[in-house]
């Protein structure tokens, strides 16, 4: 490694690229998409008028959104090789590793896989986000030993993964919180599996080995993984009163505390006030006070003690609790959201690509002989 060689570790606070997707502006703390506020989008419009903004740029007239809903509804079924593959993993298969291998074999079984025309990638974009509700239902169910619900064509976007899920769609508010976490998560920049989608796409790989790359790297904890990790988090330290000697025995062994902290905002993720709402109205509804008092005390304990504040994960993580899902379906839940920005830019990698590859400095041995062998 030589003096000048500076290191960019994490790639923190390096430009990579443009992007006219989304803005993350972190001395405001606010989100737009396609240069609406985030917070605005969240109860005026649908998640599928977000889909098709960040897809298409604007947001959907009524007819084009009538067409774009039409052909959502249509795809949503899953070919019976993929529902065969899903059952056939093991009961205890991470449910990441369930989206990564469906997700994987949709395009196995695709004819178009290796066509790179924006239509042919488009219509890929569409099909596995059409489809992707009706594998993490279908995993969910498997794990609460139930078969599969089919999809109905008379409901939304979110009533019908509801409806996938559960048998049945719950009352208007769970939804509409659910629909509010969807527009929520679905873009974010740069942000690790989106730069991984793009680094795979700037290879000339196809839109489908990009999005499964894409899950592998929203798997971890200290990305998609920690709306999981939150809720673990929450159920470990159990009681308010715990909150205390909980944090003092974490921050002692000098343990990262997940859902809290980002790289891009030190003051506040944009999207937490709006979260964390749509957690309220699911407390209220539910009655779930002792997890909401929970909530407060641990977050304000823990923003007195480090000044490290929220993120998009420690809302969501307890709100998808009381919508009534399993811990282990809250990331892949991420993953039917963060599709539509993935592939948003997949898209925009392809029309613009420069191949991904940084440097490294080199602190390893010296050159050296390679010794005779003996003998
Ligand atoms: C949707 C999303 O993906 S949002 C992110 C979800 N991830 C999490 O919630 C995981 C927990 N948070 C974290 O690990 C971090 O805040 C990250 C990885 C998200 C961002 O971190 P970075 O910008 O890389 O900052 P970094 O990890 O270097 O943290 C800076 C300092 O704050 C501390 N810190 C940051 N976040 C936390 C946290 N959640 N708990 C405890 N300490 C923290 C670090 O230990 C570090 O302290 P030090 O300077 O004494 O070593
Ligand atoms: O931007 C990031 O680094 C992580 C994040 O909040 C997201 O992907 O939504």
């Amino acid at each position: 490694m030589t003096q000048d060689e500076k290191i960019y570790k994490g790639l923190a606070g390096v430009v990579v690229d443009t992007t006219a997707i989304s803005k993350v502006v972190q001395e405001t703390n606010s989100l737009t998409y396609r240069g609406y506020p985030v917070q605005e989008l969240a109860g005026a419009v649908s998640f599928e008028e977000v889909a098709y903004l960040i897809w298409h740029g604007e947001l959907p007239t009524a007819s084009q959104l009538e067409e774009f809903t039409a052909r959502e509804r249509a795809q949503r079924a899953l070919d019976p090789k993929v529902k065969d593959l899903i059952l056939s993993l093991p009961a205890d298969t991470h449910p990441m590793h369930v989206v990564q291998a469906a997700v994987a074999y949709i395009g196995g079984l695709d004819p178009d896989a290796e066509v790179e025309t924006p239509e042919a990638n488009l219509a890929k974009a569409e099909r596995l986000y059409a489809q992707l509700p009706a594998i993490v239902a279908l995993d969910h169910r498997r794990r609460h030993g139930l078969d599969a619900v089919d999809p109905d064509p008379e409901l939304g976007y979110s009533a019908n993964f509801f409806k996938m899920t559960f048998g049945e769609v719950p009352e208007q508010a769970t939804v509409d919180a659910f629909d509010i976490s969807m527009i929520l998560y679905a873009e974010h920049s740069f942000n690790a599996s989106t730069f991984t989608a793009r680094v795979i796409t700037s290879t000339t790989s196809d839109l489908y080995s990009a999005v499964a790359g894409a899950i592998g790297a929203l798997k971890g904890a200290l990305h998609g993984g920690a709306n999981e990790a939150v809720m673990a988090t929450l159920e470990e330290v159990g009681s308010v009163e715990n909150v205390k000697p909980w944090l003092d025995k974490a921050l002692g062994e000098k343990r990262k505390v997940m859902g809290f902290g980002h790289r891009v905002y030190k003051n506040g993720d944009s999207r937490v006030p709006t979260m964390r709402k749509a957690f309220e109205a699911m407390a209220e509804a539910k009655g779930a006070t002792e997890l909401l008092d929970l909530y407060n005390a641990f977050e304000e304990e823990f923003v007195s003690r480090k000044g490290i504040y929220p993120n998009l994960d420690y809302p969501s993580g307890p709100a998808y609790h009381l919508m009534g899902f399993d811990t282990q379906a809250f990331t892949p839940i991420f993953v039917m959201s963060r599709i539509t920005g993935w592939t948003a830019h997949i898209f925009e990698q392809q029309a613009s690509n420069a191949l991904i590859r940084p440097l490294s400095a080199y602190n390893g041995v010296d050159q050296r002989p390679v010794p005779a062998r003996e003998g």
